[in-house]
């Protein structure tokens, strides 16, 4: 059967897409892109007034399985990607056990076998996340682990560190670093500053964050291995990766949404939602990082969505899980505050969300072009929506945006040729 999705303006200029195209695909591939395709007895849906662009793909996703199947499962995680526009996810290896091992590879790639989008396996670096003990990075390479980390732990150990990147850099492997130095940052729960002063709560410096950075760039620079950082947030860390960057080092970083819309001030009241791992910065931070953004510097975006039960996010501050569950928002929040006001246009929302992530984790994002894989989504850029997030996939409801209104939303998403998700019409259903 095939199907043709008339009338879209497409953006991949990649492929040489702008403006209004129709797209003709069969089973898992694009048979056509072009200016009209006349229609040949297809299955036909009628895009005017959408935008077409390929699924992206969110390189820093907690799925939670195995472990932790109250905060999230594969299959609600995957399900919230689907809504949310991506084809496909990297799944952080702090699960219960952590993935530092084959066999907690092969469960996940077996589960994820029939998931809404595809899945991608990162290994941990170290046994257990502890770093101590180097995780067994050849066999972790083999099972087809796109990278490593012991995100949610720095590797504190400068040695063991180095060692890692050794062995990664062997194996064609990035490291993916959340940098923390946790002798500066123990105990902290939001950002140090003015804030963390007046709402008397314990704060984790900037410097906790760029010593790290610093570090990881040395060793990174000394090693040859790849480095990528994680939800990077300060002024000082982008400054790190930029003059790294300058004189060759192999270094990519990611920002969160959340780093770039909101700011320290957030926790206000106290909100648990607004906890988060690194914490939300300083307005200096945040409009630096927004500058990034438009100047083409933010190599990728990416969600680091972290689910966690309600009761996880309950009570007070202090003790209350650090994380934001981001699938569903990502790309409302993105084309809202960004693409809509003009700062940045879709084809940068695509380097940064769809081929450099593709890049990065070595898998395949070709586009939309003949040939290639239909992975795309239909978006809505004139439809008013509410974040409600009692209506997401995901099991985590713990998000900071709850009740905003934003103008665009996600209408279909399709991987391998398949609609996963449909909400034409505010059905937000899920198929596979
Ligand atoms: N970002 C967070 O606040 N939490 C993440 C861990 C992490 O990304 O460091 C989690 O796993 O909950
Ligand atoms: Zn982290
Ligand atoms: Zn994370």
């Amino acid at each position: 059967m095939k199907t043709l999705i008339k009338n879209a303006t497409i953006y991949d200029s990649k492929n040489g897409l702008t403006g209004k195209n129709d797209i003709l695909i069969e089973s898992k591939q694009i048979l056509a892109v072009k200016k009209r395709i006349k229609n040949n007895n297809y299955q036909v849906i009628d895009a005017a007034g959408k935008i077409i662009i390929p699924a992206l793909i969110d390189i820093h996703t907690h799925l939670r399985e195995p472990g932790y199947e109250a905060k999230e499962t594969i299959k609600t995680g995957t399900e919230a990607a689907a809504a949310g526009g991506f084809s496909a996810v990297a799944a952080m290896p702090n699960t219960n056990p952590v993935a530092d091992k084959v066999t907690v590879i092969e469960q996940l790639k077996f589960k994820a076998q029939n998931s809404a989008v595809r899945v991608y396996p990162i290994g941990s670096i170290t046994k257990a996340s502890q770093g101590k003990e180097l995780s067994e990075i050849g066999s972790l390479a083999q099972a087809g682990v796109k990278a490593l980390s012991d995100d949610g732990n720095p590797v504190m150990n400068s040695e063991i560190m180095r060692r890692a990147m050794e062995y990664a850099s062997a194996f064609d492997l990035t490291i993916i670093d959340h940098c923390e130095d946790q002798n500066l940052s123990k105990n902290g729960v939001m950002d140090e500053g003015y804030y963390s002063t007046i709402f008397g709560l314990k704060g984790i410096p900037a410097a906790a964050e760029e010593i790290m950075v610093a570090r990881d760039i040395i060793l990174a620079e000394m090693t040859g291995c790849p480095l990528h950082i994680a939800h990077l947030s300060t002024a000082g860390s982008l400054n790190l990766v930029k003059a790294a960057k300058a004189r060759g080092v192999k270094v990519s970083f990611e920002v969160t949404p959340h780093h770039l819309l909101l700011t320290a001030k957030a926790v206000e009241n106290y909100d648990p939602k607004t906890k988060v791992h690194p914490p939300l910065r300083s307005k200096k931070d945040k409009d630096l990082l927004v500058e990034a953004l438009k100047a083409g510097e933010i190599d990728v975006l990416a969600t680091d969505h972290a689910p966690h039960t309600y009761e996880d996010k309950l009570g007070e501050f202090d003790y209350a899980a650090f994380g934001i569950s981001g699938l569903e928002t990502a790309l409302g929040l993105l084309h809202h505050h960004f693409i809509q006001t003009g700062m940045i246009n879709w084809d940068a929302l695509l380097k940064m969300y769809y081929y450099t992530p593709g890049k990065i984790m070595g898998i395949e994002a070709e586009g939309l072009k003949q040939g290639a894989r239909a992975d795309f989504i239909v978006f809505n850029p004139d439809r008013e929506w509410i974040i409600e997030p009692q209506k997401f996939k995901s099991k985590g409801k713990n998000t900071p945006f709850a009740g905003q209104k934003l103008i665009g939303k996600n209408e279909m998403t399709f991987v391998n040729g398949k609609l996963v998700y449909d909400d034409r019409g505010g059905k937000n259903e899920i198929f596979y």
